[in-house]
């Protein structure tokens, strides 16, 4: 045990729940008008039959008239989600915890589009056309070629730049692209307000070769270059064991699942240059075991880690390090509460079984381990720093180790 990381934890009392109804939020935005686009764009993606669109419809309607309904009585999770929703069903999207309430809606979107049905639709990804659209574009080209540059520079550079792009990748998100924010609304990538990156160096050359569990965020232009990463922590010996962990169903609209893991293995594969070299170590390591693949069912649980049910928590603590990519993972990590920025990341996330490092860029209101000064500094700018996916943190804790 640590027990100055229990000390900081029992001084650092648990922040109100981030929720939807505080008036020009981001959150609030999220179910105004976030939502209701994402409905009308999942419904011209796809040929949807009648009922699809009715079901859809119905949704729409759900949602502008701000009223959360029950799953259908069929749903194979509904009592999984009956459990979790007690008391909140029923009542408005935007007074529920935030991270619920999202959660929810992704639930209903893919009951809406049959996804969980008996039909034709049964497992069609609703985000597949977005997602393939992106994976085939000329920029995943260009960032697959740049990868050649990397040749030019030192070892030490090379691993940072890695490190940096997979960071990055993250900017891409296609829930943003819908409304056009982060990365698609002009707005230029600036910072790190946290930079935790000698401590993650640090940890990956005490630890080697180490066990990592990379925790996926977004497929296409994020997933390439955090299997990029991958490969490189494997080729040089740094991991000797990589699990990553993706969705099981298609989630938070651009979010990995395992096919969108073996799309983006094709693509690398099948690039010319060192991308494509990183492709086919990827796919022999793939099948030797040193690249798995998780999809735990609570990775699209409407709850935060610190709930996480006992299996995944064996799964983490039997890493030496687990690397939390992307902007929901954080919020998961760190409980979607406005904690004051200034509270240390360390202590908020100090129920978790080992070493954890978030790569993150900045695009909801979750926010820790951030010096007060830096905070009020970015605010007086007036750009939405905290939502907008111009700023990023790489924040890490050594965590339950000593
Ligand atoms: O996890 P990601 O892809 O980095 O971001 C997920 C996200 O886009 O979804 C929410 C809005 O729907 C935001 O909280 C968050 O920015």
């Amino acid at each position: 045990m640590n027990h100055d990381l229990d000390a900081a934890r029992d001084e650092t009392p648990a922040a109100a729940p981030i929720l939807g109804n505080v008036p020009g939020s981001y959150a609030l935005s999220v179910f105004r008008e976030r939502h209701p686009v994402l409905i009308k764009q999942v419904r011209e993606a796809l040929p949807y039959t009648p009922d699809r669109r009715r079901a859809l419809d119905r949704l729409l309607g759900e949602v502008e008239r701000d009223v959360m309904e029950p799953l259908e009585p069929s749903a194979h999770d509904g009592a999984a989600w009956a459990e979790w929703g007690r008391g909140k069903i029923g009542g408005r999207w935007v007074d529920q915890p935030f991270l619920w309430a999202e959660s929810y809606f992704y639930r209903k979107l893919l009951e809406a589009t049959g996804y969980f049905g008996d039909g034709p639709w049964r497992g069609v990804d609703p985000f597949g056309p977005l997602k393939q659209a992106e994976l085939d574009g000329p920029d995943v080209d260009g960032e697959l070629a740049a990868l050649d540059e990397t040749a030019a520079l030192s070892p030490d550079e090379r691993a940072e730049a890695l490190l940096l792009g997979s960071l990055w990748g993250n900017r891409a998100d296609l829930s943003h692209s819908a409304t056009g924010t982060a990365g698609g609304g002009g707005e230029r990538a600036t910072g790190l307000v946290v930079d935790d990156g000698p401590l993650l160096w640090a940890l990956l050359g005490d630890l080697a070769p180490a066990r990592i569990c990379l925790v996926a965020d977004n497929a296409g232009r994020e997933l390439l270059p955090d299997l990029v990463l991958a490969d490189h922590l494997l080729a040089h010996g740094l991991a000797s064991e990589v699990a990553l962990h993706v969705k099981p169903v298609p989630y938070f609209v651009s979010d990995a699942t395992p096919s969108d893991v073996l799309a983006c293995l094709r693509r690398l594969a099948a690039a010319p240059g060192r991308a494509g070299e990183a492709g086919a170590r990827l796919w022999a390591a793939t099948e030797d075991g040193r690249l798995t693949l998780r999809a735990h069912p609570f990775a699209c649980a409407p709850l935060p880690y610190e709930d996480m049910p006992g299996d995944l928590r064996g799964e983490f603590a039997a890493a030496d390090m687990t690397i939390m990519k992307g902007d929901l993972n954080y919020r998961r990590l760190t409980g979607d509460r406005m904690w004051p920025p200034a509270t240390p990341f360390a202590a908020v996330t100090g129920y978790f079984p080992g070493p954890v490092v978030a790569l993150r860029t900045l695009k909801s209101d979750a926010l820790v381990g951030v010096p007060e000064r830096t905070a009020t500094e970015l605010d007086a700018t007036g750009r939405s720093w905290r939502t907008s996916g111009t700023h990023a943190m790489i924040q890490g804790s050594r965590g339950q180790t000593a």
